[in-house]
């Protein structure tokens, strides 16, 4: 679906789509069950599927041959061959081009992707972060990460009348908000800069080309949340070639909102009797008062080219065609959701010893996080206009 001349970077989201955003990131996490029928939850699809009328379909798989492939090599050879399961590519009727793939990445690609991301990738002065927007980073050693560094280590501010110097423990622990890899997006101008881009981490490019071979990975946003953390709705509009954006996440459940931009609502797509845009709404349960709390109000209704999705560790999510420039956020960061095996993450660093008294025990870091990695193709195959 080529771009519209209409799709500007600095343009705001509707106002519906701001709407949903501000309820689900307010609405108490005790209270998601309640609003449940209103969030596309792949767990909880089987009766969807079943319903001849139900917007989702599955419409492709990705064989146990190409993931043994991908997977074996990008975890190399030392790794067991691992036995996998066909993985099915979800579609819904109201987003055309939007395609979902829950458990994507078993737990052992998940665990060497954050490691190559957040130990290896971090420590390279290439990749900028949003810490280095307002302080200068002290880099660990060849070969060491962030999460080697000493407790006494800070960052000094650029400004230190607006800043005041940050520890190692407080940017990693809550500030450090993106990484970029390949082509280094710049937040500000909302643009990639002229010139030749970074090169891309050949391992993680051919983890994703393999599994996506329609994108040439050149760009990648690493985002890292804190429950309590959001990502305003916003379109992904700078890269020139049209290609799918890819986004794979791991630790932390999250809601992920999406919705068609208004230029690319189509409304003979969705069949016109059809009014709910997620799975059937099942009765709603009775708000009853929890701990004490206030029941949220009813959420805002979904229009027929919204949908609200619970993402967990592993899932991917594909926009392409028409969505590929749909408004999209992350209203919530579900906390305590991330799962048992990556929870002592980065449990690798090396453990307190007499010797290394100054150093932080990181086990657990992940336990608090959600990282999701935001892949995109900048230029056609052409080069850069
Ligand atoms: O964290 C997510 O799921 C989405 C991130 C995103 O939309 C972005 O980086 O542009
Ligand atoms: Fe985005």
């Amino acid at each position: 679906m080529p771009k519209d001349s209409s799709l500007e970077a600095h343009v705001t989201a509707p106002r519906s789509v701001r709407d949903l955003q501000k309820y689900y990131q307010k609405l108490p996490v005790e209270f998601i069950p309640e609003v449940t029928p209103h969030i596309l939850d792949f767990r909880n699809i089987n009766s969807t599927l079943e319903d001849k009328d139900s917007l989702l379909r599955v419409t492709d798989t990705i064989s146990s041959e190409i993931l043994a492939t991908v997977y074996g090599e990008f975890l190399g050879e030392q790794a067991d061959p691992i036995i996998l399961e066909p993985i099915n590519v979800y579609e819904h009727t109201s987003l055309p081009g939007l395609r979902i793939l829950p458990s994507l990445l078993p737990i052992l690609v998940q665990e060497s992707l954050l490691s190559k991301l957040l130990l290896r990738d971090l420590s390279n002065q290439e990749h900028l972060t949003n810490v280095h927007l307002h302080y200068n980073v002290t880099y660990p050693e060849a070969d060491k990460s962030f999460f080697d560094l000493p407790i006494s280590t800070t960052f000094t501010p650029k400004d230190p009348d607006v800043h005041k110097p940050l520890s190692v423990v407080e940017a990693l622990e809550k500030k450090l908000r993106w990484m970029t890899l390949g082509g280094q997006y710049d937040w500000t101008t909302k643009e990639y800069p002229n010139g030749p881009p970074v090169q891309f981490p050949k391992d993680l490019r051919n983890l994703i080309h393999g599994l996506f071979p329609d994108v040439e990975p050149e760009a990648a946003i690493c985002n890292t949340y804190s429950p309590g953390d959001t990502l305003s709705p916003h379109r992904d509009v700078s890269e020139e070639a049209d290609k799918d954006l890819i986004s794979m996440s791991i630790g932390c459940d999250a809601l992920f909102l999406i919705s068609l931009s208004p230029e690319f609502q189509d409304d003979n797509a969705v069949p016109p009797t059809t009014t709910v845009a997620s799975p059937k709404p099942q009765p709603q349960k009775q708000n009853k008062k929890k701990k004490g709390k206030e029941p949220p109000p009813p959420p805002p209704p979904l229009d027929t080219h919204t949908i609200i999705i619970r993402i967990r560790s592993g899932d991917a999510v594909v926009m392409g065609g028409q969505s590929r420039w749909a408004w999209h956020g992350v209203p919530k960061v579900i906390g305590e959701t991330c799962p048992e095996e990556l929870s002592q993450w980065p449990s690798l660093c090396d453990h307190k010893t007499p010797d290394n008294a100054d150093k932080i025990d990181w086990t657990g870091w992940m336990k608090r996080k959600r990282v999701n990695l935001n892949i995109r193709q900048m230029y056609e195959p052409s080069g850069p206009n």
